[in-house]
């Protein structure tokens, strides 16, 4: 993902400070400060805002310094002050536009040729049809040859109803048309697609002008290529003087491109960020929460996305009783077996495994294919429990083991299996409870007031993945336990039982057992 190295960078300086005792306090805010300015300097984030963060973070941390009494309060006044700078770097605190249910909401997009104007409309539409809205496509570009027929495609497949013509080529006429002719059909969100050029020409912007005249939008979009560069902040500033857009959606996020630049035109036009494009798939499209960003930025994790990636795709009332168990702090195995399906249907596994805490980087280990095989296998242990088996917290198996063995059989993978399963499981639930725990103004233990924050801090799981990485039989391990891994899992004994052997000398490795408590699992 886009910005994927800066978050490693940042991270890093930030653990560094944090196991550093030799330096005074200031020396090593100091050191700290520098490395991050320089990693967000080299992904082309404009140098005033980075000036800014590097003296708010300063001035906090050395203010904050005489309250803390330990170390330990230190380290984590250190993770929340950079966590909480780089949120503001991301976060306009303006309230973007909420289509209303009932009410005619119309949504015109704007961006440079190539941005992913025509890709963006389509998500959109069926985030919103997902969501119970009735949704039309209008295509207002007759610039560009086979423009009506790219949305069309796009639009069928989406099964989403929408107005073109291939004969008209006055772009305000079609998008009158089409605007007009969808308002009469009672839709609720009508999205207008406007051409796109190469260059930010007075023509365009012209054109873009009497559009918006007559289709008058409710909310104007901009669609920025996030892989632009530091010419994404000229261009935003060029496009909000002429359509004066409401909202961003940032393509193309799962390039390998600085990201920069688009950070910086959020900040150069005070516009939020509304949604990002994470690859060609219309699944792959994510709605932007400034913490959610940074979350997964510092590779901590996000359940607040990976919730509202399951809304789009699952099955709603699936989706609610999860959402319910996890408002109460519980999730249980059958909340586990409904959203592995679901997981199944949400496109490249490396996508959610960023949000997941720990997973991003160890996917990056392992391949896509592996890890969807290993994502069957998990689902194959989940279908063959009991109803009271999944309805449970997961603590029946430790009362009667022998379950875990017929599990096991049921679904021809190994015990080994089931107790991973079991351990994630577990994961998720302690995730739901310091959710809980935070919405109830509660502290939590791993990190104070972000919200979906496990009870693993960004070190805590540095370190841990560092130690995996310089022991690669424990690696191995550990991917067999989250899903991925090379050997298909550990050798089983007559397909149902595992290596007890191998099993042992992982669980008495103190490395293992320190990993374990970090999760909030005993071993
Ligand atoms: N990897 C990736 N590709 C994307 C994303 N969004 C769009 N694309 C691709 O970018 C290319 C251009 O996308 P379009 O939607 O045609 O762009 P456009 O802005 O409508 O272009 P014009 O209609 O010519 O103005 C297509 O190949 C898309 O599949 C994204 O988030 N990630």
């Amino acid at each position: 993902m886009v910005l994927a190295d800066l978050g490693k960078r940042i991270n890093s300086a930030v653990n560094n400070a944090l196991s550093n005792s030799q330096d005074d306090y200031t020396t090593t805010v100091d050191v700290m400060l520098k490395s991050i300015v320089t990693a967000l300097l080299e992904s082309d984030v404009n140098i005033k805002l980075v000036s800014k963060l590097r003296t708010n973070i300063r001035n906090k941390l050395l203010e904050s310094k005489s309250k803390s009494t330990n170390t330990a309060q230190t380290k984590k006044l250190i993770q929340k002050t950079v966590f909480d700078e780089l949120c503001n770097l991301v976060d306009c605190e303006t309230q973007p536009f909420q289509p209303k249910k009932k009410k005619q909401n119309i949504i015109m997009f704007v961006g440079l040729q190539g941005s992913g104007k025509t890709t963006s409309c389509t998500k959109l539409a069926v985030y919103y049809s997902k969501r119970g809205f009735k949704v039309g496509l209008v295509c207002a570009d007759t610039f560009r040859a086979g423009a009506f027929d790219q949305l069309k495609q796009n639009a069928i497949k989406a099964r989403i109803p929408f107005y073109g013509s291939y004969t008209e080529t006055n772009p305000v006429k079609v998008a009158a048309e089409g605007v007009a002719k969808f308002k009469k059909e009672k839709f609720e969100v009508i999205i207008v697609d406007t051409s796109g050029r190469h260059h930010q020409e007075e023509d365009l912007f012209q054109e873009m002008v009497e559009i918006s005249q007559v289709v008058k939008p409710n909310q104007t979009i901009m669609v920025l290529d996030a892989s632009i560069g530091q010419a994404a902040e000229q261009q935003s500033k060029a496009f909000k003087d002429s359509a004066d857009f409401g909202a961003i959606i940032l393509t193309k996020m799962d390039g390998h491109a600085k990201g920069g630049g688009a950070i910086s035109a959020v900040a150069a036009t005070k516009t939020p960020v509304i949604f990002i494009g994470t690859g060609e798939h219309v699944h792959d499209f994510e709605k932007f929460s400034p913490k959610s960003f940074v979350s997964k930025l510092l590779g901590i994790g996000d359940i607040e996305s990976l919730l509202e990636q399951f809304q789009t795709v699952s099955n709603n009332e699936d989706t609610k009783a999860t959402m319910e168990n996890i408002q109460q702090g519980k999730f249980t195995l059958l909340d586990f077996q409904k959203q592995m399906q679901t997981i199944m249907k949400m496109g490249p596994l490396s996508n959610i495994a960023n949000m997941i805490p720990g997973m991003g980087n160890m996917m990056n280990q392992v391949s896509e294919e592996e890890t969807t095989q290993k994502m069957k296998r998990m689902v194959f242990v989940l279908d063959s429990m009991t109803k009271q088996e999944l309805e449970s917290d997961g603590r029946i198996f430790i009362k009667e083991p022998s379950r875990l063995i017929r599990v096991a059989r049921g679904s021809g993978t190994t015990v080994f299996d089931v107790e991973m399963i079991l351990m994630q499981q577990q994961m998720m639930a302690r995730m739901a409870q310091s959710s809980k725990a935070a919405q109830q103004g509660g502290k939590m233990p791993g990190m104070p007031n972000i919200p979906g924050m496990p009870n693993v801090s960004p070190a805590m799981m540095q370190q841990a993945q560092q130690k995996l990485r310089q022991n690669p039989s424990l690696m191995k391990n550990m991917m067999n336990m989250f899903g991925g891994g090379q050997g298909g899992g550990l050798p089983g004994m007559g397909g149902g039982m595992p290596d007890m052997n191998e099993m042992m000398k992982m669980m008495q490795d103190p490395q293992m057992q320190q990993m374990a408590k970090q999760f909030g699992m005993g071993m």
